[in-house]
C-alpha cells in the first residue's frame, strides 16, 4: 500500500526512546516523515489526528511496567481512521510487563490498526555513574536492530494492497494489566552550589514541575521522577538524595546487569 507520510510520535525525557525512534525511521526510509515530540507540556496540548494513508509510530518509555499515565491521558484524544500503527516501548533492562499491550490496545481503541510492535532497551532513567543500569543503551547493535525493524515495517506495508489487507499484530502482555502505574511522590533531587541557575532543568521538565526562577523548588506532586533534569543539567549540579529513588537505582544496578535484547512483533 502507498503511505503518504509517516508520523513518529515519542515521549522521551532522557532521550533513549527518541534515539530508538530515529533508528526505526532510518529503516522505514520514507520521504515524508514528521517527528512529533510530545515530551514537553506544550506539545501535548494538541491532539493527534491520523488518516488511513499515513503510518503512525508511537514510542514511549516503560514506567512501572506500564505506559506513562500522562501519555495515556494524551492518547485519549487521538483521532485515527484505520491508520496503520506501530507501537514501541523502551525499558530500562528490567521488564516491560504489559506496556506494549497497553499501548497497542489504546491506539486500536482510537482508530488505529496495529501492524507491528517492539520493545527496546534504554539506559535506565535512574542509572548514574555509581550505579549504572543498561548504560549506553540503545547502543550500536540496538540501533542496527531498530533500522532492521523499520525495514521490516516498510516491507509489510508494501506487501499489502490497502490498509484493510494488512494483518494485525499480536504482542505479549496480560489484560487486566499488571502493576500499578502510580508514580512515587518523593523529594529526591539535591541541587549543589554548582547550579548556575541557567534554567535548563525547568525547560526540559516534561511536567513543568521545576520553578524557572528558583530551580531548587520542585513541585513533588507533579514530578514524574523521569530524571531529565538530572541528566540534562550542564553543570551536573543535580543528583539523587539518599532515599527511595537512589535505593531503587542501586537495586536495579545489582539485579538487572544481564543484557536483555530488543524484541519485535509483526
Ligand atoms: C518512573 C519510572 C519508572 C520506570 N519503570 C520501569 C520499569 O518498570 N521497567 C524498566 O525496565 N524500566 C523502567 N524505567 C526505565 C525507563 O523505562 C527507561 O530508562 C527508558 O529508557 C527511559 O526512556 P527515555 O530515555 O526516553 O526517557 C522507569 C523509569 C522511570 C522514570
Amino acid at each position: 500500500m502507498n503511505i503518504a507520510s509517516v508520523k513518529l510520535v515519542y515521549f522521551s525525557p532522557t532521550g533513549t526512546t527518541k534515539a530508538v525512534v530515529q533508528g526505526i525511521a532510518r529503516g522505514i526510509n520514507h520521504s515524508t516523515v514528521e517527528l512529533i515530540d510530545i515530551t514537553l507540556p506544550d506539545a501535548r496540548k494538541e491532539p493527534l489526528k491520523a488518516s488511513e494513508d499515513e503510518l503512525l509510530v508511537v514510542a514511549v518509555p516503560v514506567y512501572m511496567g506500564r505506559v506513562p499515565a500522562l501519555v495515556m491521558e494524551w492518547l485519549q484524544a487521538l483521532q485515527a481512521h484505520h491508520t496503520p500503527a506501530v507501537c514501541v516501548v523502551v525499558y530500562g533492562n528490567r521488564v516491560y510487563d504489559d506496556a506494549l499491550l497497553e499501548l497497542t490496545n489504546t491506539v486500536m481503541e482510537h482508530g488505529c490498526l496495529p501492524v507491528a510492535g517492539a520493545a527496546y532497551i534504554g539506559e535506565h532513567s535512574f542509572s548514574n555513574a555509581e550505579t549504572p543500569t543498561a548504560q549506553g543503551r540503545p547502543d550500536e547493535d540496538d540501533l542496527r536492530h531498530a533500522e532492521m525493524f523499520g525495514r521490516t515495517i516498510r516491507e509489510k506495508l508494501q506487501s499489502a494492497s490497502s490498509a484493510s489487507r494488512l494483518s494485525g499484530v499480536q504482542v505479549p502482555g496480560e489484560y487486566p494489566y499488571r502493576g500499578d502505574p502510580t508514580l512515587w511522590t518523593v523529594d529526591f533531587i539535591a541541587v549543589s552550589d554548582a547550579c548556575s541557575h541557567c534554567g535548563v532543568c525547568a525547560a526540559v521538565c516534561p511536567v513543568g514541575a521545576i520553578d524557572a526562577d528558583d530551580c531548587t523548588v520542585i513541585d513533588q506532586e507533579r514530578c514524574i521522577t523521569c530524571c531529565a533534569c538530572i541528566r540534562k543539567c550542564p553543570e551536573n549540579a543535580r543528583t539523587m538524595k539518599p532515599g527511595l529513588v537512589k535505593d531503587a537505582s542501586k537495586r536495579l544496578h545489582t539485579l538487572y546487569q544481564e543484557r536483555k535484547d530488543p524484541e519485535y512483533f509483526v
